[in-house]
């Protein structure tokens, strides 16, 4: 059995409170929070002094393996992005080319304080390879392009995914089906994939509503909304993680309440691509469940969900100027408690007894975090990702004083810089 106390830590609770506190973990669980029994002897006890412990940021919309990508085509046009630059490079990534990048991405997201990912690409075995071995905990689905010539494969290879994987490594994985979009995947792909969902029992996770251009092209051919053509072909009641939804009506916003559709709002690549402002406090108070996502490396250009914490707060407030709007606490709810109800799991983004130990501790011990007026303030407003020290997964530590313990990161940079390289030259 491996325990782990971590003493006298300020911890961030779910009633938003700061307070310190004694954070006892068995196995893969936290155990109880406040004073722990003399009884209960840790195997490893870490010093919580000048520590904030918070539930670790769940990245509820990524593509991993795209980190091979940062970099390489910006300030673009989402279509001229997509059709020109990447989709043709990422035809040429090979299997391992996916497996380090997703590493890559994996050893970005723990020296960041993440703890859980929702992905969407191809070989996705691969990915899961890199889940499995550095402890990551993920959501993982293979992004499936609904035409000619391999949407009938990338399908099948979706359905075995799931069997494969779902559910796995001590429940760490977790796999959903990836229809790409509306404009990738035609309805009658569609309404196949609601018929394999049904059928194994999988959610689903796509992107919706991300451009004017989408939605406008949508009503033409269809006569509906994105949303609401996924209503009739009956993606929306198979249990739908969709990222974007930055143009959605007030129409569309009662159908994803009726359906209960969770969005992966993705502020940085939002703004990068210029695909406009969700209406997050509108989604919000009509009780849309709402999580934070960087979306791919090369649309945002980094996996740092505090800087998303960061950018939903400041972007919101100047949006609808309303320094009120998406305060401190929602935004830090949104990156970890609402992500978790997003991202479909029941057990993380709070940090609480008999919660999965899912924790990402920040040193406070620089300029940034002083005077301490207000803890929560300052992880918001004030620090920066590079203060992550800590980050502990299923009760294991992965990140230890900034340094990864399982993964090794020297020969990951190798490896990824040295098949990006090459891949470009392909
Ligand atoms: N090209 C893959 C399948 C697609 S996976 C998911 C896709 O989403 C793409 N993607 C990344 N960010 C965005 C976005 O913001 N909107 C739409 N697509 C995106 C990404 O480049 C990738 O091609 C194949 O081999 O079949
Ligand atoms: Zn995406």
């Amino acid at each position: 059995m491996a325990k782990i106390l971590l003493k006298n830590v300020q911890a961030l609770l779910e009633d938003g409170s700061v307070a310190e506190k004694n954070i006892a973990i068995e196995n893969d669980k936290i155990v109880k929070i406040g004073e722990v029994d003399t009884s209960w002897v840790p195997d490893q006890v870490l010093d919580g002094k000048d520590k904030l412990a918070i539930p670790g940021f769940i990245n509820t919309h990524t593509h991993a393996s795209m980190t091979l990508l940062r970099s390489y085509a910006d300030d673009m046009q989402l279509m001229d992005w997509l059709q020109n630059k990447i989709w043709p490079i990422e035809a040429k990534m090979s299997s391992n080319d996916i497996y380090w990048g997703a590493m890559l991405a994996v050893a970005e997201m723990i020296k960041t304080g993440t703890t859980t990912f929702v992905d969407m690409y191809s070989e996705m075995h691969r990915v899961a390879e890199a889940v499995e071995e550095s402890g990551m905990r993920a959501v993982l689905s293979r992004g499936m392009i609904g035409v000619a010539p391999n949407g009938q494969e990338a399908l099948a290879e979706s359905k075995k995914l799931f069997r494969d994987y779902h559910q796995t490594a001590n429940n760490r994985i977790r796999v959903m089906l990836a229809p790409h979009a509306p404009y990738t995947c035609p309805p009658a792909y569609l309404r196949q994939v609601v018929d394999s969902a049904k059928e194994l029992g999988a959610e689903i996770h796509i992107h919706l509503s991300e451009t004017l251009g989408e939605v406008e092209d949508c009503k033409k051919q269809y006569g509906k909304s994105p949303i609401a053509l996924m209503e009739e072909v009956g993606v929306l009641d198979c249990g739908v993680l969709a990222a974007h939804c930055v143009h959605v009506s007030s129409e569309d916003i009662a159908l994803m309440k009726k359906y209960n559709v969770r969005v992966a709002h993705n502020p940085g690549s939002n703004m990068k691509l210029a695909s406009g402002i969700s209406p997050v406090a509108k989604m919000l108070s009509a009780g849309i469940s709402i999580g934070l996502g960087t979306d791919g490396a090369s649309s945002n250009n980094n996996l740092d969900m505090l800087e998303e914490v960061h950018l939903v707060s400041l972007l919101h407030k100047v949006h609808h100027l309303d320094p009120l709007a998406i305060p401190a606490l929602t935004s830090i709810k949104m990156a970890t408690e609402y992500g978790a109800k997003v991202a479909g799991f029941d057990d993380i983004g709070v940090l609480k007894e008999g919660y999965k130990a899912d924790i990402t501790l920040f040193n406070m011990n620089s300029t940034q975090w002083f005077p301490r007026h207000d803890l929560l303030s300052l992880l918001v407003y004030s620090a920066n990702s590079s203060h992550v020290d800590t980050v502990i997964i299923d009760g294991k530590i992965v990140l230890e004083k900034g340094i990864l313990t399982i993964i090794d990161e020297e020969r990951i940079l190798y490896e990824a810089n040295k098949r990006a390289q090459d891949l470009i030259r392909k």
